[in-house]
This record gives structure tokens, C-alpha cells and sequence, in this order.
């Protein structure tokens, strides 16, 4: 068709690749810490890829945004202080706006060139930053947990970009301990969890540091994403000690949620059903991953 085509290979998913039709490059820019890239798709609309794997697409990101921030928010009663680590991008924070229970969003964001970028091609999803109750804090997150105090937040979220580079520390022990650490009795946690065709080894490895650093209940989940590896992304659900947690079964319908908020954007993919459906798991991946 002589359009110019994109492949997306990477280690972290050898022996295949997933490709887009370009249309044009919007942006070519290296960061302190990683190259970032905006082009125009002709079937998935802009695209933001990082170090040359896709992060978001406007066709596709209401499922991984809502179902990543709703998985949470809507399995505890009325959440008031959230985190969100990495996101910026600003489309977790857009949905938790809808989220009228909330007082305080803080957001750690290492790259201020994500920022800048996606309020330039991503105004639907940079409008989050808008968001009065949002504080946003450039820099490490493994530093900012550090020093978050005690007990702070009911639900946070780590938005965050495959393990390698900027991301790595996010799936290490002691960042989980920091998340512990931060989190209300009962309070959840909701971390990007990979594939489960692709990443079963992470998954369990995931899993088994969370057995160990969460009281409460862990739970795996998975959404469809066209443009992810393997074309679904995981979402590890964890709660720590305090008022048991059902994830599977939502207590804040989103009937209740889409009349708090007006909101720009409908949602898309999240809706109560979806949100039960969520935790439904193949038998491959319970024999796969010891620590389900
Ligand atoms: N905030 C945009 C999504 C970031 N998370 C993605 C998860 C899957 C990865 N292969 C790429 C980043």
C-alpha cells in the first residue's frame, strides 16, 4: 500500500513484533531518560511510544486507563487520598476525577517530557492535570515512597511502563514494602501487571513478593489492549490488612460514578460487568503462576 509501517520487537516479548501504519511523526524527542515518540496511526489515532514500545493509543487507552484506575476505586467505599506512580500521561488521573469521594490525587512522574508531550497530542487525557484535587510531583517514585508518610493513601495506582529503564525498581521488593507502607488499613493496590501469554515468570515473581508484603487479598485481572503485546494487559490487585477487600465484586457501581462527575469522555470499556469479568482467569495461568 506504500505506507510507511512501524514494528514494535522487543526483548521483552522475542519472536514477534506488532505493527502500525503511519501516517506521520508528531514528535521525535529524547528525555533524560528514555527517547519519546508521538506519530499519527491511520487505524489507532496518535500513539505514544517510549523507547520504541507503544504506551498508549486514542483508540485503545480507555481500556487500560479505566479499567486500571475503576479496578481499585470502585472495590473500596468512598476513596478520599489516591497515588497514582508514573500516569503522565494524565489518563489515570482523568478517570479518577470522576471519582466525586476524592480530596487528594498526588502524582510522582519521573519524565517531565511525558507531561509536556501528551498535554501537546493527548488534550483528553492531559485535562486530568487540571483536576484541582491534583498534585503533581516530578521525580523518582522509588525516592517519593520513601519518604510518603505512614498510613496515607486509600488506593494507589502504579500507571507504569515495562520493567526496563525507568521502570525497573517499580517491580522490586522494597518498592512494594514503600507501597505497604503507604497504604491505609484496607487500603488497595492497583499495579500494571504485563501479560499473561507473555510475562507468567514476572507475574508469579509479582505475586509472590505481594504474598508476602500484603495482608489482605491479591488478585490477578486482565483487560483487552489491540495494541499491547500479546493484545491484553494483567492488573495486580492487592490489599493490605484492615477491612477485607472483594475486588470481584464491585461495591461503587458506576451508575453511582457517572453521575458524580461531568465528565468529558463516556467511558468506553469499564463497566460493573466488565469489572467482575476482569478476574476470570485461564486454567494455564493458574497451573503457570504458583503464587495465584
Ligand atoms: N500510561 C500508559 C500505559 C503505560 N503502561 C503500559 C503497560 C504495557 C507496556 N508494554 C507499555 C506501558
Amino acid at each position: 500500500d506504500g505506507k510507511k509501517r512501524v514494528y514494535f520487537n522487543n526483548p521483552m516479548w522475542p519472536g514477534e513484533a506488532h505493527s502500525l501504519q503511519v501516517e506521520s511523526i508528531l514528535f521525535k524527542g529524547k528525555s533524560e531518560f528514555q527517547e519519546v515518540v508521538v506519530f499519527e496511526s491511520t487505524t489507532y489515532g496518535k500513539v505514544l511510544v517510549l523507547d520504541g514500545i507503544v504506551q498508549l493509543t486514542e483508540k485503545d487507552e480507555c481500556a487500560y486507563q479505566e479499567m486500571i484506575t475503576h479496578l481499585p476505586l470502585c472495590s473500596i467505599p468512598s476513596p478520599k487520598t489516591v497515588l497514582v506512580v508514573g500516569g503522565g500521561d494524565g489518563g489515570v488521573l482523568s478517570e479518577i476525577s470522576r471519582h466525586n469521594s476524592i480530596e487528594h490525587i498526588d502524582i510522582c512522574e519521573i519524565d517531565q517530557m511525558v507531561i509536556d508531550v501528551s498535554k501537546e497530542f493527548f488534550p483528553d487525557l492531559a485535562i486530568g492535570f487540571e483536576d484541582p484535587r491534583v498534585h503533581l510531583h516530578v521525580g523518582d517514585a522509588v525516592e517519593f515512597l520513601r519518604r510518603a508518610p505512614r498510613g496515607k493513601y486509600d488506593a494507589i495506582i502504579v500507571d507504569s511502563s515495562d520493567p526496563v529503564g525507568p521502570a525497573q525498581e517499580l517491580v522490586e521488593k522494597p518498592f512494594f514494602e514503600t507501597l505497604a507502607k503507604a497504604l491505609k488499613p484496607g487500603g488497595v493496590l492497583c499495579n500494571m501487571a504485563e501479560s499473561m501469554w507473555l510475562h507468567t515468570h514476572l507475574i508469579d515473581d509479582m505475586i509472590s513478593i505481594c504474598r508476602e508484603v500484603f495482608k489482605g487479598s491479591i488478585h490477578y485481572a486482565w483487560a483487552s489492549v489491540p495494541t499491547y503485546p500479546s493484545g491484553v494487559i494483567g492488573f495486580l490487585l492487592c490489599s493490605t490488612e484492615g477491612p477485607p477487600v472483594d475486588f470481584k465484586n464491585p461495591i461503587n457501581p458506576i451508575e453511582k460514578l457517572e453521575g458524580a462527575v461531568k465528565h468529558k469522555k463516556d467511558l468506553k470499556f469499564y463497566n460493573s460487568e466488565m469489572h467482575s469479568a476482569a478476574f476470570a482467569l485461564p486454567s494455564f495461568l493458574r497451573k503457570e503462576v504458583k503464587a495465584l
